[in-house]
């Protein structure tokens, strides 16, 4: 399966980021990582200037979150209609820092469901707290979730991404160990076809020893991904 590597730019960046995708292709040119997919996911407002120059340097460009409604009474709100009318190709659902402000799973599912009716990917974030892992019910968070966000819709693939919170921002990784545990138990869940990403303080110096672990599909990277520089050495460990 082909690896996704992709930045989640959160709420960072500027008008002249939009040339990013560019700066991209010069430092890791298309031609060298054809065995790889690039997605980089900018605060909405970017996304209608980033999609035709990224696309000619062969990145993907995603959205961090969407709508569940196609239109609507909905202030501030975007739609995954709206998205996919820009030419991104991806959409992020259930982060955890939305999840901590209120979305719950069926929402996750809602908005996986919009995305898929409008041909984005949805990248669907699942993790644990640190009190959770302490705890001992890691899995059993991460199943509960799965099993309430997962989109179902019939022969449309979406991604997984499985992001432990504690790990998140942290400069905390979780161990090659605990990732190969939790993405075999997220395969047995998903299947054989559906990649799964691994997030949280991913960087140039641990991409090689995550991207090793066989049910390791990518990354989604947070503050790794707004340099392009190390956004390309972590692309290159995963060719
Ligand atoms: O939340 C993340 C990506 O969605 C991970 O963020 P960091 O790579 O900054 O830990």
């Amino acid at each position: 399966m082909k690896m996704l590597i992709a930045a989640n730019w959160k709420m960072h960046g500027a008008m002249d980021w939009i040339k990013k995708p560019v700066h991209f292709d010069t430092v890791l040119p298309a031609k060298d990582r054809k065995a790889i997919d690039v997605l980089i996911c900018p605060p909405a407002l970017y996304l209608a200037a980033m999609v035709e120059p990224a696309m000619d340097n062969n990145v993907f460009i995603g959205a961090q979150d969407c709508h569940a409604a196609d239109e609507g009474a909905h202030t501030g709100d975007i739609s995954a209609k709206q998205i996919a009318e820009t030419g991104a190709r991806y959409v992020i659902n259930g982060h955890s820092e939305r999840r901590a402000n209120g979305e719950t799973d069926a929402n996750v599912k809602a908005k996986a469901e919009a995305a898929l009716r409008h041909a984005l990917t949805p990248i669907i974030c699942v993790g644990e707290t640190l009190d959770q892992r302490e705890s001992g019910e890691a899995q059993a968070v991460v199943a509960k979730q799965l099993s309430g966000s997962l989109p179902e819709v019939e022969g449309k693939s979406f991604v997984v991404a499985y992001e432990p919170v504690w790990a998140i921002g942290t400069g905390k990784t979780a161990t090659p160990s605990d990732i190969a545990d939790m993405h075999n138990f997220i395969r047995t869940i998903v299947g054989p076809d559906t990649r799964i990403l691994y997030g949280g303080s991913v960087k140039p110096a641990n991409a090689a020893a995550i991207f090793a672990v066989e049910t390791v599909n990518g990354a989604l990277i947070g503050g790794a991904g707004l340099d392009m520089y190390s956004l390309a050495d972590i692309a290159q460990a995963a060719l």
